[in-house]
């Protein structure tokens, strides 16, 4: 357990993944200056070593924070994931550590849809190929296998934010829209929904992926979910690379049961744009291969930096856990006049009880007082009227510490 009641210029900032400069400017106008920016991930032991003064950690995609990492992150109370998967986080280790994770559940949502949709026309069109093979010099000019996307069914896995746009975007193209989910979503449009995964592989003539990592989602496309899929069907994969099997897929697109495939993601990614990408789909021109660019835009980096830059300053200036992925959320008012004590604890009996005793000890009025709970962490943040001179908020910060199940506190000036 660590102290963190510091000024603003010791507060340690470290963004990696070359988050957009948004996020900096965010920060810096709110008061804060030590912030070191790496624009690409890094490693289990390089993150071991840089994270150990950090007291915020901004991560994008390809930042695997382990419990190993969190044991080394002495000083770190908050992650911004500056996007929507949290995969790469563990989330649980995190809560031990007493460690608050934000992302941006929506920001780069549109720009996920808009690349799918162009994807689809592209592969519908044959494009790959074509384009492919003008490059080194031939000239396929033919309607073989060319489809438009008027009424062809597409099969939308997932109908969350993206899914659902993407929903509205290709019926404006007169496409067929039926989905898959596991929790009950309103269908948009003319949209439905089917009961099954399979179903929805056996009707699509395009199916696409917008689903998170979860041990459900992983390996959910394999060859015998490929062999279900309409001859000639085409597969869109922008959700996570655990998600789909390659090897089998690169085997449906070569056997030519698949006539194409746009795959964003990938099983094992670069960490920077100097490492080599590796995989089997790059022998197969009918594959659109991109580098994890769904999400991609300077519109959506941009309002990704300013919504999760600004999620880490609020809780770091106020305490505010609302919409954290990990944690009770607590809403929390400005704290004019008062201190601020933030206590992160096992959810324990009598807690909240001890801690009101040291606080009835020493005759401290309490000015407001917060508390959410969840199976196993507790989050109360108490505002108490002192003096500014008084360095009362230090000591009982101490004695707070010294409860049994306390895993984090610290104090707001
Ligand atoms: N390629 C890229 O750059 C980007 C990729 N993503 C990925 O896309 C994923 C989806 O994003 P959103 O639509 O914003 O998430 P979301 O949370 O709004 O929607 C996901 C949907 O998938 C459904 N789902 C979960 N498990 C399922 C299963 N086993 N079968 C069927 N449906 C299932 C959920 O019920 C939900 O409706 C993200 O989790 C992220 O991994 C997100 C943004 C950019
Ligand atoms: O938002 C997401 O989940 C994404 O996959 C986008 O990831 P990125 O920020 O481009 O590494």
């Amino acid at each position: 357990m660590t102290q963190v009641s510091l000024a603003k210029d010791r507060i340690k900032f470290l963004l990696l993944e070359g988050v957009h400069e948004s996020a900096v400017e965010i920060l810096k106008q709110r008061g804060y200056h030590n912030i070191e920016y790496i624009k690409t991930a890094l490693t289990e032991d390089e993150l071991c070593s840089k994270i150990s003064d950090a007291h915020f950690v901004g991560i994008r995609s390809r930042t695997e924070l382990s419990d190993r990492v969190f044991a080394a992150a002495e000083k770190l109370i908050g992650v911004g994931c500056f996007c929507i998967g949290t995969n790469q986080v563990d989330l649980q280790a995190a809560r031990r550590h007493g460690v608050v994770v934000f992302n941006a559940p929506f920001s780069n949502t549109r720009s996920v849809a808009e690349l799918v949709l162009a994807e689809i026309i592209m592969l519908l069109r044959r494009v790959p190929e074509k384009n492919a093979a003008a490059h080194r010099g031939g000239w396929d000019k033919s309607a073989a296998g060319s489809y438009e996307a008027r009424g062809k069914v597409l099969g939308i896995v997932g109908y969350g934010h993206i899914g659902s746009q993407l929903s509205i975007l290709a019926e404006q193209l007169g496409m067929q829209v039926r989905f898959y989910d596991i929790e009950s979503k309103l269908p948009l449009g003319n949209a439905h929904a089917v009961g099954s995964l399979d179903e929805l592989l056996q009707q699509a003539d395009v199916v696409t992926l917008h689903v998170p990592e979860t041990a459900q989602t992983q390996w959910m496309i394999d060859a015998p979910q490929l062999a279900k899929m309409k001859k000639g069907a085409l597969l869109i994969n922008a959700s996570r690379g655990t998600v789909v099997v390659i090897d089998a897929l690169a085997e449906a697109l070569r056997s030519g049961h698949l006539a194409g495939a746009a795959i964003d993601v990938f099983p094992v990614e670069p960490g920077s744009n100097n490492e080599v990408f590796e995989s089997p789909l790059r022998q197969l021109d009918n594959c659109i291969l991109t580098p994890h660019v769904g999400g991609s835009t300077q519109e959506a980096q941009e309002n990704i930096g300013v919504e999760v830059a600004g999620k880490l300053a609020h809780y770091s200036d106020n305490g505010s856990t609302l919409s954290a992925v990990n944690f009770p959320e607590v809403s929390l008012p400005a704290h004019h006049g008062a201190r601020r004590l933030l206590h992160i604890h096992e959810n324990r009996p009598g807690m909240l009880t001890r801690i009101n005793q040291l606080l009835a000890e020493q005759s401290i009025n309490v000015s407001g007082q917060y508390l959410q709970t969840d199976a196993d962490l507790g989050y109360v943040v108490i505002d108490i009227d002192t003096p500014a001179e008084s360095d009362i908020a230090d000591t009982l910060l101490d004695a707070m510490r010294a409860i049994e199940g306390t895993i984090r506190a610290r104090v707001l000036y």
